[in-house]
């Protein structure tokens, strides 16, 4: 279904999902795999020809979905554990994705699902310092500007935190504005990737379009809503499912592309470059300590964090604003723990 090519990274999107050099042995961990990004994620992940093992585990239905998936005609194992096998379920697992959690209703923020999401991120982080300390960490549930200082402080507790194994999904974002771009450009996507840094909610994504294929011929109120769609992406989703929840598929794809990214970078293939949100020194001098730029990924993880380089006034105004509502969502994560 999928074939190999040698895509560099996410921030340079090709139609491809997957790319693949020579595979050393991956086994890849889903919790919250019975959930609306669980399953088409580890449905995208047993296509993905670095995944060997692929270990399901959510509070209700993982077995039903890695019996299901299990079907699929790829190489890699499929395993599923119910809600009291999580030790089990973490067992030599190399990642770690999370997408469990509940997610918004319309009329609803990221930062109003903290209250029953903190608690069930911290409980997996926990679970994972246990069972699988080495593991690399990648967080979707939201709020990810807090959920992911969540998991750095319980890690930390348990003295097995590694800055350079923990990552907050922000793929969706690169995924969105890459495909807005190309919408208003008239272009293919494959030739506007869009590096996003910051955060992962409205005023913290900040899009730096500038930098992308043609981004500097959107301009004045085209270019407001270009980056306010990128913004409140998720908002559009939220509001067309009514009560029905928030972007799934198009999560699975993006946490599908960004597990494959590390995965390479694990792997040894260089170069493999692509926004993330990770512990950074890039704004610890204005108290964020936690922030999406690109990074590039490597066999330990975190290789190296990319400056974000050139912006234009309106970009820097944006950095602005999200400097102090990240600040804000950061503290309140490491506050829980
Ligand atoms: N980072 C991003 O860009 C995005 C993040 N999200 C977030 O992802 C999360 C999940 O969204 P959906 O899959 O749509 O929700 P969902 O409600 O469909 O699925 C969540 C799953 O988590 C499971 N779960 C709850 N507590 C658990 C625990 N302690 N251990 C293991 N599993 C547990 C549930 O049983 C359920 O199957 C939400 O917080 C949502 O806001 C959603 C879209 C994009
Ligand atoms: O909007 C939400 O709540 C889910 C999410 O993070 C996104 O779609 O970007």
């Amino acid at each position: 279904m999928f074939a190999r090519s040698a895509v560099r990274a996410v921030a340079q999107p090709s139609s491809r999902l997957f790319s693949s050099s020579a595979a050393r042995n991956f086994k890849v961990a889903v919790l919250g795999a019975g959930g609306g990004i669980g399953q088409p994620l580890s449905l995208l992940l047993k296509q993905d020809p670095l995944v060997t093992s692929l270990s399901l585990y959510d509070i209700r239905g993982a077995p039903g979905v890695a019996a299901d998936v299990g079907h699929v005609d790829t190489a890699s194992e499929v395993n599923g554990y119910a809600a009291d096998q999580l030790d089990q379920a973490l067992e030599g697992v190399k990642v770690v994705v999370i997408p469990a959690g509940v997610p918004r209703k319309p009329g609803m923020t990221r930062d109003d699902l903290f209250n029953t999401n903190a608690s069930i991120v911290r409980d997996l982080a926990a679970a994972v310092a246990k069972s699988a300390p080495e593991a690399h960490i990648l967080v979707i549930s939201n709020p990810v500007n807090s959920t992911v200082p969540i998991v750095a402080n319980t890690l930390e507790k348990a003295d097995v935190f590694d800055p350079r194994r923990l990552f907050g999904v922000t793929t969706l974002d690169v995924v969105r504005a890459t495909r807005f771009l190309a919408g208003v450009t008239d272009a293919k996507p494959s030739d506007t990737p869009v590096t996003v840094v910051g955060g992962h909610s409205g005023p913290t994504i900040v899009p730096i379009l500038s930098q992308a294929n043609g981004g500097k011929s959107v301009t004045g109120e085209k270019l407001d809503a270009l980056v306010h769609r990128i913004q409140f992406g998720g908002d559009e989703v939220v509001k067309a499912k009514d009560g029905a929840g928030s972007a799934t598929l198009s999560m699975a794809y993006a946490g599908a592309k960004f597990t494959n990214s590390l995965l390479r970078g694990l792997n040894g293939e260089k170069g493999v470059i692509t926004p993330t949100f990770v512990k950074s020194p890039l704004y610890a001098d204005q108290g964020v300590d936690f922030f999406a730029s690109n990074v590039e990924l490597g066999v330990d993880g975190v290789e190296k964090i990319h400056p974000i380089g050139e912006l234009t006034a309106e970009e820097q105004k944006l950095l602005e604003a999200a400097i102090p509502e990240l600040k804000k969502n950061i503290e309140k994560g490491k506050n829980f723990v």
